[in-house]
């Protein structure tokens, strides 16, 4: 090793990916591999996190890793099972991966959770390989164990290669469709602007070879200058998970991207409400396998420097977040160090309102990217935290003043037991998810169904307006009822209605309607268009109404006002026009009637 590689810290990678689609297995394979390949210390494993060093891996890639070109210490894998744990995390400002592998089925290709991992990676501008996984699954592939990729791919018989190749093409359009120019990854020459695509298996362990090449490349070329660190400066690290650890009390899975923590140090981390000021007690690995037989589960050690995970035990870490900021206090002052945690802390706040539904989230990031989601839907905030689902954001939930907003938003979280009791009680809607945007899509769906459904109750509920015209020789009866025969020019008539007619624009109900008939039979409502008889209580033909009279079926203000302002665009055209014609008169003699 160089003088200079004890200032460059190992990448930190994350592998991200829709479900099922084989991070764990890639990960496995790359650990497992190592350890086949290599001798002790092959590969290190961290809490949260697998160290491979530079030997193993140009070990594993055979000549497409050639030791001498490197002077990064390795890789570092973050470990945490679903790619919301680790992608959304934050490190000062930016993602805490250096650097990630997106794994995608061949088959499937573009799926939500690789959607979503896209909109992650653009975001946070982080480099990535793109994993074209399970080509062994090509019909007629002939696998060849371990081996790079090309190859590989050039052994195979011309109909399983342009099966592959079609699948291939697929995926490297979507993502075209999403701005990402990509390519066969031995085809790109500028890994800045073009996203290479490996074909490979993490079953057959073909093509991890070239992953591990290309991820070394990308990370010597490219990111040297960030790896660059201070390696006995304050350690500075991202809590993955706050955990109760027997004998321990509340613990920190922390990843360590800068400086050097060791036991003892004074430390600020990152809280629900102010940040903790506590003092290292034990920094825990994983014993090796060898040991795995002895009792403790961990092995102490005195110092961690970055890249690297490790679990801290301190005092008082119950309010700790995931996704918050560690920093070491050595040699400034702890004051400085809080307004740090908190600037950042600050960076990452969540605009909330006064009215709004309640949001719950792993992680911090993952929070900062469900409310980037909300915003965009204009959905309100009302309380946005991370954490489970505890009763008292069934209570916060529960205080929201719109029906629509009585809902908690869960990513990715649990929802506490007495909680799930309090959700049935309280008239709280709860969605989860671990996609973003079917979380948001699935509360807009909800949304729109409640309203559509209250305005179908209120429209049962309304007065309609119609506007209809005594025919000429139609009178059957004078009154008691009044029995006349009427076109409805628009609009629909409902009997029991009420009816008024204009005179110089006064407005005067004449009665109420006590019958309709349609060609003699009894009907319960009249469409625009048709001719009926109406029984009308109240007035007398020759008196109030007369034959030619044009009537109304009278509106109570309130319903008026609901039906113009809130309705409009749920009723028929001749109704509107009904409606209009309505408030014309009305407000020729009131301008402000059922405003
Ligand atoms: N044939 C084949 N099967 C694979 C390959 N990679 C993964 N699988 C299988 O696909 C399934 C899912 O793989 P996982 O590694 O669990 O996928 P994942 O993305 O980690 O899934 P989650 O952790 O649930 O998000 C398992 O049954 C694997 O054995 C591959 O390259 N070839």
């Amino acid at each position: 090793m160089s003088d200079q590689a004890h200032s460059l810290r190992t990448p930190i990678v994350a592998v991200l990916g829709h479900v099922d689609h084989g991070k764990t297995s890639l990960l496995d394979k790359i650990r497992g591999s190592a350890v086949s390949d290599g001798e002790a210390g092959a590969i290190t494993q961290h809490i949260g996190a697998t160290a491979v060093p530079l030997d193993t891996i140009s070990e594993m890639a055979g000549s497409l890793v050639q030791p001498s070109d490197f002077d990064l210490p390795g890789l570092l894998f973050i470990d945490t099972p679903g790619h919301h744990s680790f992608s959304t995390l934050r490190a000062r400002g930016g993602a805490l991966a250096d650097i990630a592998i997106l794994v995608v089925d061949v088959n499937d290709g573009f799926q939500p959770q690789t959607e979503e991992a896209i909109d992650i990676l653009q975001r946070t501008g982080t480099p990535f390989v793109v994993a074209a996984n399970k080509v062994d699954t090509t019909p007629g592939w002939n696998p060849v164990e371990d081996s790079p990729i090309k190859p590989s791919y050039d052994g195979q018989s011309d109909a399983a290669r342009s099966r592959l190749d079609e699948n291939l093409y697929e995926l490297i359009g979507q993502l075209s469709d999403r701005d990402f120019s990509a390519d066969f990854y031995w085809r790109v020459q500028n890994f800045r602007n073009n996203i290479g695509v490996v074909p490979c298996s993490a079953l057959t362990g073909e093509g991890v070879p070239d992953i591990l090449a290309v991820l070394m490349g990308l990370s010597q070329r490219f990111m040297k200058a960030e790896m660059e660190i201070d390696v006995e400066g304050p350690g500075e690290g991202t809590v993955l998970e706050v955990k109760d650890q027997q004998g321990f009390g509340a613990t920190l899975d922390v990843v360590v991207y800068d400086g050097i923590i060791r036991e003892g140090d004074t430390i600020v981390v990152g809280a629900s409400n102010e940040p903790i000021v506590t003092e290292v007690r034990a920094l825990l690995q994983p014993r090796p396998n060898a040991e795995i037989r002895v009792e403790k589960q961990f092995e102490q050690v005195d110092s961690v420097g970055a890249a690297a995970g490790v679990k801290i035990a301190a005092p008082d870490l119950d309010n700790a977040i995931a996704g918050a900021p560690v920093r070491v206090v050595r040699d400034r002052p702890e004051e400085d160090v809080v307004e740090e945690v908190k600037a950042e802390l600050a960076e990452i706040e969540v605009g909330t309102e006064e009215e709004g539904v309640v949001v719950k989230a792993d992680t911090l990031g993952s929070l900062e990217a469900m409310a980037n989601a909300l915003q965009e839907a204009e959905i309100p905030i009302l309380r946005a935290e991370v954490g489970d689902i505890a009763p008292r954001d069934v209570a916060v939930a529960g205080t929201a003043r719109e029906a629509e907003n009585k809902a908690i938003l869960g990513f990715n979280v649990d929802v506490l037991p007495n909680a799930e009791r309090e959700l049935e009680q309280a008239e709280v809607r709860l969605f989860s998810d671990d996609v973003i945007y079917q979380l948001v899509e699935e509360y807009d769906e909800y949304v729109e169904e409640m309203k559509r459904s209250q305005q179908e109750t209120i429209l049962d509920k309304i007065i309609r307006p119609a506007r209809f015209q005594i025919l000429q020789d139609h009178t059957f009866r004078q009154s008691d009822p009044a029995v006349v025969g009427v076109e409805i020019m628009s609009g629909t008539v409902k009997n029991n209605a009420n009816v008024a007619k204009f005179e110089n624009n006064e407005p005067d109900r004449v009665g109420q309607l006590s019958g309709i008939q349609l060609q003699g039979d009894d009907v319960s409502e009249a469409r625009a268009g048709q001719r009926v008889s109406l029984a009308i209580d109240g007035p007398t033909v020759g008196r109030q109404i007369e034959e030619g009279d044009e009537l109304w079926i009278d509106l109570p203000e309130k319903h008026a006002k609901i039906l113009e302002q809130e309705l409009s665009d749920e009723i028929p055209a001749d109704e509107l026009e009904a409606l209009s014609g309505y408030l014309n008169k009305r407000r020729k003699r009131d301008p402000f009637w059922g405003k």
